[in-house]
């Protein structure tokens, strides 16, 4: 069936000994997720999380304590050393120190897994002249891994692990050793792999923008557990999770710190208003009713009431082609005149008010989706 999962993990415990400790760590604690064939699913969290534990199930470099991990319909936990070489050689990886030879070229480099194939020469070097040009490497093959740029290392190493026509695709933090510029064109040659050739990509990191530029799923671990699961849009758009928030935070631009707002303050006497922007409703991940949109009707509400506004801090960003972010509006009014539009501006967005300089508030610092309410799906 088209829709089985490809990766499955069932009810995961991952317990180490440790030196001079008589309990064991535990650095898995029940993990259940299913991965569909063709996803991008990322698995994000600090460090020592957990992530690395939890990706090297998947092609059985670790073995739960309890729980069983199940991948392209095989429980990895029951296999003997000869089939866990089959199965591995569906499962590609990439690291975030590239792991290439530096005493092979770019293209010896990739046809390393093919050597270990056995593959023909002729179908080889035909392959590899193919895989050169899938990344954008052709005018780079005889080069050496010193003579090549962290992105090209990066492109080499894709390019090695695709070389066999994997079905999965492992990348463990591979773009943490990047700037954000090459981060952005490696994240589209994996988003492009995951297109043109139906590769499924478990996106290990802690960077939450890169789950954001290419992931449909994301699953958030914090000291061995998923605390937070779901599309990326509505995680991004209603995190539940404190760890998810602060997350976001760092990727999600628009809403004000502390020291913004100061500095707002000193600008701008009037009242300030950070106004969320979330494009559409995203449904509650306990699966009762909606978390609705926001930051829709702002123009028209501020027309309508008549009120004096300057837009005086925000920024958006795309998620799953849907906008997020937040708006920072100055309000020059009476706290008479403002009251009615404040109650239709409350009725229908979320909203942090921040008073005004000789008044301030200290609402909660709201992330997007924090302060939404409910509202029942019909
Ligand atoms: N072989 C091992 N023996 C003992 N403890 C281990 C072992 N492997 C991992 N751990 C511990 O398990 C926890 C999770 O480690 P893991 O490497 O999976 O985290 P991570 O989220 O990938 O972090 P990082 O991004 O720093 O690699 C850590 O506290 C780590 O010290």
């Amino acid at each position: 069936m088209a829709d089985e999962p490809i990766i499955t993990f069932d009810h995961v415990v991952k317990e180490f000994q440790r030196r001079g400790s008589k309990t064991p760590f535990r650095a898995l604690d029940d993990i259940s997720l299913s991965i569909a064939p063709g996803e991008i699913f990322g698995v994000i969290g600090y460090s020592g999380a957990g992530k690395s534990t939890l990706v090297r199930m998947i092609n059985a470099l670790e073995k739960p304590t309890s729980g069983s991990v199940v991948v392209m319909g095989t429980d990895m936990t029951r296999l003997k050393e000869r089939q866990l070489r089959e199965t591995r050689r569906s499962i590609g990886m990439v690291f975030q120190q590239f792991n290439l030879f530096s005493t092979r070229t770019a293209a010896q480099n990739i046809a390393y897994p093919l050597e270990l194939d056995r593959w023909r020469q002729d179908y080889l070097e035909r392959r590899v002249a193919k895989l050169l040009e899938f990344v954008g490497l052709t005018e780079q093959a005889d080069k050496y891994p010193a003579q090549l740029s962290g992105g090209q290392k990066q492109r080499v190493g894709i390019a090695r692990a695709l070389a066999t026509n994997p079905r999965i695709l492992l990348a463990d933090e591979a773009t943490s050793a990047l700037d954000p510029e090459t981060t952005g064109e490696v994240l589209q040659l994996l988003k492009r792999a995951n297109e043109q050739l139906g590769v499924t990509i478990v996106l290990i990191t802690h960077q939450m923008d890169v789950v954001r530029q290419i992931a449909d799923r994301v699953a958030v671990v914090s000291d061995g557990r998923i605390v937070e699961t779901g599309p990326v849009y509505d995680v991004f758009a209603a995190p539940h999770d404190p760890v998810t928030r602060r997350f976001i935070a760092t990727s999600v631009s628009g809403l004000p710190d502390e020291a913004c707002i100061e500095r707002l303050r000193g600008d701008w006497p009037g009242r300030i208003i950070s106004v969320l922007v979330r494009q559409k409703d995203v449904p509650a991940r306990d699966g009762h009713g909606a978390v609705p949109a926001s930051g829709q009707d702002v123009s028209a509400l501020i027309a309508r009431h008549g009120v004096h506004s300057s837009l005086i801090y925000g920024g958006m960003d795309t998620v799953q082609g849907s906008a997020i972010g937040a708006l920072t509006y100055g309000f020059d009014e009476t706290e008479a005149a403002l009251g009615p539009f404040l109650e239709d501006l409350r009725r229908t967005n979320d909203i942090i008010d921040f008073g005004t300089a000789a008044a301030p508030r200290r609402e909660s610092h709201a992330q997007a989706g924090e302060s939404g309410e409910r509202k029942e799906t019909k």
